[in-house]
C-alpha cells in the first residue's frame, strides 16, 4: 500500500482544514488576489497538504489542495502546489513540533518588514501571543528553501510563532493550522495598533517579568481547558 493510501483518512480531514482555513486570510484582510497560503503537516509522516498557486481564495477546495512530501515534491494533486512550498517544507524538516505554517502579507506587518524594524512588545495582546517582539528575518528569494531557513534561524529558540520577512511577509508557525493562522491574524492586530500608538508618542514598553507572566497565562490558563 503507498504512503498516501495508508493516509487516506488524514488526508481527506486535512484537505477540507487546510481549504477551509484559507478563507480567515481574506475575511481578516492579510491578503489581497491570491497572495499568501496555508499548509498542515501530515502528523506522522513526511507528507504536507498546501495550497494550490496562484488560485483564487473563493475557488480553493479540499480537491484542489496538493499532497507534497517534505522535499516539497508533488505526491498528490493535479495543481502546481504554492510558491512557499519548499519553504515550509523546509520548516517541517527542521522543526519537528510545528503541524502548521501560515503565510501572509497583511499590510501592517508588510509595513514593518519592509524598513526590517521588529515590532516591540507594548501591548498585552504582543505579550500574550508571541512573549515578546516580533522578530524579523532576513531577506530571502521567494521560491526555494530561502525562506524556510530564514524561518527557522529567526523562530528557533523564540517564543514568537510570527517571523517578519525583510522586505516580504508574515510567516507563522503553530502546532496546527490553526494556530499558525490565528498568530498571522493577531501579528497583524499587533502591527496596527502598535503603529497607531507610535502615531502618537513613545510606547510604553512592557516590563520583561510582566511579559513573562501574561505569555505564561495566555499559553496555560486562558480559555478553555
Ligand atoms: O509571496 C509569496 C511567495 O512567498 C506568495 O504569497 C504569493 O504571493 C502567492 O503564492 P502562492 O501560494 O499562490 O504560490
Amino acid at each position: 500500500m503507498s504512503v498516501v493510501a495508508e493516509v487516506a483518512g488524514t488526508l481527506t480531514r486535512l484537505r477540507a482544514e487546510v481549504s477551509a482555513l484559507h478563507a480567515h486570510l481574506p475575511a481578516y484582510g492579510l491578503v489581497v488576489w491570491t497572495a499568501g497560503n496555508v499548509s498542515a503537516r501530515v502528523p506522522g509522516h513526511d507528507l504536507m497538504v498546501i495550497k494550490p498557486s496562484g488560485v483564487h481564495y473563493a475557488e480553493l477546495t479540499p480537491e484542489n489542495m496538493v499532497v507534497c512530501d517534505l522535499d516539497g515534491r508533488v505526491v498528490e494533486g493535479e495543481h502546481a502546489p504554492s510558491s512557499d512550498t519548499e519553504a515550509q517544507a523546509y520548516v517541517y524538516r527542521k522543526m519537528p513540533e510545528v503541524g502548521g505554517v501560515v503565510h501572509t502579507h497583511s499590510p501592517y506587518a508588510v509595513a514593518w518588514a519592509a524598513r526590517a524594524e521588529p515590532i516591540p512588545c507594548v501591548t498585552t495582546m504582543c505579550a500574550d501571543e508571541f512573549g515578546g517582539p516580533i522578530p524579523v528575518g532576513p531577506f530571502a528569494m521567494i521560491g526555494d528553501d530561502s525562506i524556510g531557513r530564514g524561518i527557522v534561524e529567526t523562530l528557533r529558540g523564540s517564543r514568537s510563532p510570527a517571523v517578519l520577512m525583510q522586505n516580504h511577509g508574515v510567516f507563522s508557525i503553530g502546532p496546527t493550522a490553526e494556530s499558525a493562522v490565528k498568530a498571522a491574524v493577531m501579528c497583524e492586530d499587533v502591527a496596527r495598533t502598535v503603529h497607531l500608538a507610535q502615531q502618537l508618542g513613545r510606547p510604553v514598553p512592557i516590563e520583561q517579568a510582566s511579559v513573562d507572566r501574561l505569555f505564561d497565562r495566555y499559553q496555560n490558563v486562558y480559555g478553555q481547558r
